[in-house]
């Protein structure tokens, strides 16, 4: 089945003035008030930092399962390294009760520790190290696709805020120091059925501002539920990310954009997928107030309330 996620194209966006300009803004409104998903075409990032960090993450994978252990988390709640297969199951972060996702991932935060933090869930939750693999060039490719990232996602929330009728640097004062994370993701061949309600990744909705996902080219299983309440297929568009809007933005924008469902699905009889995932998320401090000074949310801070989601989950 095909999709109807939109293409939105940043850098014409970025090149256009006056009247195109804003019908391209309006145009990503109009995209993320309905799907809150996109396939995001001109993003800048150089191929060559997506190569890397593609082949160290999948050489990260390749390894046995004690050569992964040496980054798993050390202690329960730690927030970053190795979590092996079956250690998740992302529909309990909607109550709904599921054997675990068909998947293993390895997690990594924010580079750089700014000072003047002192809220210790702050440290304890987002700022620990990321835990280094023994992959020859992983550490190098990772931070340099982070940098990629961190870079992209603040170019699509000024675009973001122009869709929303905003100045373009309306934004800028929470996104000092984000507490974004990058995941990597694997989910194995599959040659037996799954288990009734088994997903490689079972629905649910992302928790930040934006995800900033690159899916393996040519691979299948990402799926979205759309406004009609149907699961339609995401299929990965070459030399282009997937966006889409998570919690916080549409807590920030009082639901006029969408955090849609989503989910990869398992079935016998798959190859192998590997994807990189970037949550953004605005600094720890950041007051997340509604920008259409409406009181249909309280205000919550960032930080904060992305703790309590992952606590929900009991993760
Ligand atoms: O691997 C994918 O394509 C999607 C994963 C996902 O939705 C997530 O980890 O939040
Ligand atoms: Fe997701």
């Amino acid at each position: 089945m095909s999709d109807g996620i939109r293409v939105w194209d940043l850098e014409a966006f970025r090149a256009a003035t006056g009247e195109e300009r804003a019908a391209r803004a309006r145009d990503l409104d109009d995209i993320l008030r309905t799907t809150g998903f996109l396939t995001l075409a001109g993003h800048g990032v150089p191929q060559d930092a997506i190569d890397d960090v593609r082949a160290a993450t999948a050489a990260f994978f390749a390894q046995p399962p004690e050569a992964k252990a040496q980054v798993a988390a050390p202690y329960k709640g730690y927030p970053y390294g190795w979590l092996g297969p079956l250690a998740e199951a992302l529909a309990a972060s909607r109550g709904e009760a599921t054997p675990p996702d068909l998947k293993e991932s390895f997690n990594g935060g924010p580079l750089e520790v700014p000072g003047g933090v002192d809220d210790p869930d702050a440290h304890a939750f987002c700022y620990q190290p990321t835990l280094w693999p023994d992959v020859p060039g992983f550490r190098a490719a990772w931070e340099r696709y982070y940098r990629e990232m961190e870079a992209l996602a603040a170019r699509v929330m000024g675009a973001c805020a122009a869709a929303l009728g905003l100045p373009e640097d309306h934004f800028e004062p929470s996104l000092r120091h984000p507490v974004s994370a990058l995941r990597a993701l694997n989910y194995p061949a599959t040659d037996a059925d799954p288990e009734a309600g088994q997903q490689r990744a079972g629905a649910h909705t992302d928790y930040g501002t934006l995800t900033i996902l690159l899916p393996q080219a040519g691979s299948r299983g990402l799926e979205i539920r759309t406004p009609a309440g149907e699961w339609a297929e995401v299929t990965p568009q070459p030399g282009c990310f997937v966006v889409n809007i998570g919690d916080l933005m549409a807590r920030w924008t009082a639901d006029r954009w969408v955090s849609t469902l989503h989910r990869v699905v398992a079935h016998a009889g798959q190859p192998g997928r590997q994807s990189l995932a970037f949550f953004h998320q605005p600094d720890w401090e950041a007051e997340i107030v509604p920008l259409d000074g409406s009181d249909a949310y309280p205000p919550v801070r960032s930080g904060p309330y992305l703790m309590g989601k992952f606590r929900a989950t009991g993760a």
